[in-house]
């Protein structure tokens, strides 16, 4: 019976994300922070953990790309992609007029900015570990009102003040399922790869030299962010997520060129993507495993001593 642990607690879009990925016999556990939920599979707690990693309309959520750099290693084996929008929740008996603060994580926050200026404009809003941790918060008379998945309401005895609120319509969060290192889901056709890395050095074109590593060979950069490195202004980490999956030559040729230029170079998962609707461009020709074998069998017979 395999464990998920996801950024909780009960009630957030984390776990709606794990239970959408889950069979009927997995336990779920919810952590109180993403570092939490990544330790505890590190620690062999949980065999898989549940995070955000981006969102359509905040983008990257630093707290999981900062963890998933350091430490020891997991990769991804699922992506979940989850449509936002969220329910605001109250004390129960609490009028609009009377919320004076509103709380939730920051990514919530920033995604109802204009609504709460509208609806609820004498709140003030507060950062919570997460939006099921804002409603815990309410629950204990922290705070008048939290910003929060829907599902949130089945959890926790508040009142819905609120339901369908989202300043951007279609907003998509991305999670991320992931384990430590062990077999690789194989490879589906619509796969998605993310790697960390660090440049060898600072120098001119550094970064244009290792992303033309993935463009030589036909390879569609779907996500590139930067994240400082080791605390130091001018450092960075690089996240890069691919198409492809590493088992094919192209992805894999790519990566043991990064590994020969980088200094440091982070295998994050090959895993099918969410959607076909986030597939990527077509492999190129010249870039299939076919023409990787063809070119490899040629090359063979040059070193062989035959010139076919
Ligand atoms: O706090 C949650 O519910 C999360 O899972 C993180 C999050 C926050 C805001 C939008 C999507 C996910």
């Amino acid at each position: 019976m395999p464990s998920i642990a996801y950024f909780g607690p009960q009630g957030t879009f984390s776990e709606q994300a794990a239970r959408a990925h889950a069979g009927d016999e997995d336990a779920l556990v919810p952590m109180r922070t993403v570092p939490l939920a990544l330790a505890a599979v590190r620690a062999g707690e949980a065999d898989i953990a549940c995070v955000p990693v981006e969102n359509s309309v905040e983008g990257a959520v630093s707290a999981t790309m900062d963890a998933l750099a350091v430490d020891e290693p997991l990769v991804a084996v699922a992506e979940v992609v989850l449509p936002v929008r969220f329910s605001v929740l109250v004390r129960p008996g609490l009028a609009a007029e009377e919320v004076r603060t509103v709380a939730s994580h920051p990514h919530a926050l920033a995604q109802v900015q204009g609504w709460l200026g509208e609806h609820l404009p004498a709140a003030s809003p507060t950062a919570a570990t997460s939006t099921a941790a804002a409603a815990v918060g309410v629950l204990e008379g922290e705070w008048d009102a939290a910003v929060t998945a829907p599902v949130a309401a089945s959890h926790y005895a508040l009142s819905v003040l609120a339901t369908d609120v989202a300043d951007v319509d279609g907003a998509m969060t991305r999670f991320l399922l992931l384990r430590r290192p062990g077999e690789l889901p194989a490879p589906t056709g619509s796969d998605r790869t993310s790697i960390v890395v660090v440049a060898a050095a600072e120098r001119t074109g550094v970064l244009a030299e290792m992303l033309t590593e993935l463009a030589l060979r036909g390879i569609n950069l779907t996500r590139i962010e930067s994240r400082p490195h080791q605390g130091q202004l001018g450092r960075y980490r690089f996240y890069l997520d691919l198409d492809g999956h590493v088992v094919e030559q192209r992805v894999g040729d790519a990566l043991a060129a990064l590994h020969r230029r980088c200094q440091e170079l982070r295998f994050l998962g090959s895993y099918p993507k969410a959607e076909p609707s986030l597939a990527g461009a077509a492999v190129l020709t010249g870039n299939t495993d076919h023409d990787y074998a063809a070119a490899g069998e040629w090359l063979a017979a040059v070193r062989g001593g035959s010139t076919p």
